[in-house]
């Protein structure tokens, strides 16, 4: 498998639009959620991510990106509405798939190779310890810490802990990846190498990406579909956009000088700004002013 990963790293292969969208992976059925019975931080989420899919959620801070994506993967429990992936409510399994968070956890009292052997072989429990050690050191490797897999979280720069918890998702093997502003921390180089191979792995390998970040261009370059949510209180999902821009084959950097990509971008921006816009209108209609 980390031969194949290799492979697809040294020959880029983006998605066309058309091999994805098979069987329904993920649905999100009427899910309110607040922390504290009083601020609604969800309102009425129905959604649906297809087998394959690349989905990216996009919208302001606080609007509740980082909660939806916590529930899908069952680390936060919820009793209004339901999330069934794979055909099984996240309430009562705990969902397969591989976490990228933006608090990395990782385990401090073991080393970046510890850390993902323990994934590995929460899949592979009869592999020996030494087939372990040698694939979690190919997974570090492919996100640039093949230097570093004997230093502890505690030993890491934050970009080396995001790498760290990335290679431990992709390691886990989990046909879904739920990945939360998992390129923030990483220098410009880094993202665009983490990018790529993301994309490679999840159009060659057919697994299923959520993915939350505030970047246009990340967005538009690594989606399918972009899910923008409603800024402010009552977090909402309010548009579902296909990613009208044919990715397959394109050079990065001629795809972003594209005029259908630029345009798009405009497009997206202006959405985003207009929701915030009313938003504020709201507010202030509505007595709460600025
Ligand atoms: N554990 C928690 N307890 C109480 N409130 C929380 C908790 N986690 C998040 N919140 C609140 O819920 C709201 C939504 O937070 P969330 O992190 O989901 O937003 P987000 O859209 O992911 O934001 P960002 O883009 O800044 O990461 C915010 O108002 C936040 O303060």
């Amino acid at each position: 498998m980390v031969q194949l990963l290799e492979r697809q790293v040294q020959e880029p292969e983006l998605p066309s639009l058309e091999q994805t969208h098979k069987k329904t992976k993920i649905k999100v059925h009427n899910i309110d959620f607040s922390y504290d019975d009083k601020t609604k931080i969800l309102n009425d989420i129905q959604l649906e991510v297809k087998e394959g899919e690349f989905l990216v959620f996009m919208g302001p801070s606080g609007c509740g990106k980082s909660t939806l994506l916590r529930m899908i993967a069952g680390l936060e429990p919820f009793s209004d509405g339901d999330i069934v992936i794979d055909e099984k409510s996240v309430r009562q399994t705990h969902p397969d798939c591989g976490v990228v968070f933006q608090d990395y956890s990782l385990f401090p009292w073991l080393n970046a190779q510890s850390n993902v052997m323990l994934a590995l072989k929460q899949r592979n429990k009869k592999m020996p310890k030494k087939e372990l050690a040698h694939i979690a050191e190919q997974y570090l490797t492919l996100v640039n810490l093949g230097h570093a897999i004997k230093k502890y979280p505690g030993q890491m720069s934050g970009g080396m802990k995001q790498r760290a918890a990335i290679a431990r998702a992709l390691s886990f093997g989990s046909d879904l990846l739920l990945m939360d502003e998992p390129f923030g921390a990483l220098d410009p180089v880094t993202r665009i190498k983490l990018q790529d191979l993301i994309v490679q792995i999840s159009a060659e390998q057919k697994r299923t990406v959520v993915f939350v970040t505030h970047d246009v261009d990340e967005a538009i370059y690594l989606a399918d579909r972009i899910i923008i949510f409603a800024p402010g209180k009552n977090g909402a999902v309010t548009k579902s956009i296909e990613v009208p821009v044919q990715k397959k084959g394109t050079n990065r950097q001629k795809l972003f000088e594209d005029p259908q990509f630029r345009a798009f971008r405009e497009s997206l921006l202006n959405e985003m700004n207009e929701q915030i816009v009313n938003s504020l209108k709201t507010e202030i209609t509505d007595g709460a002013g600025i």
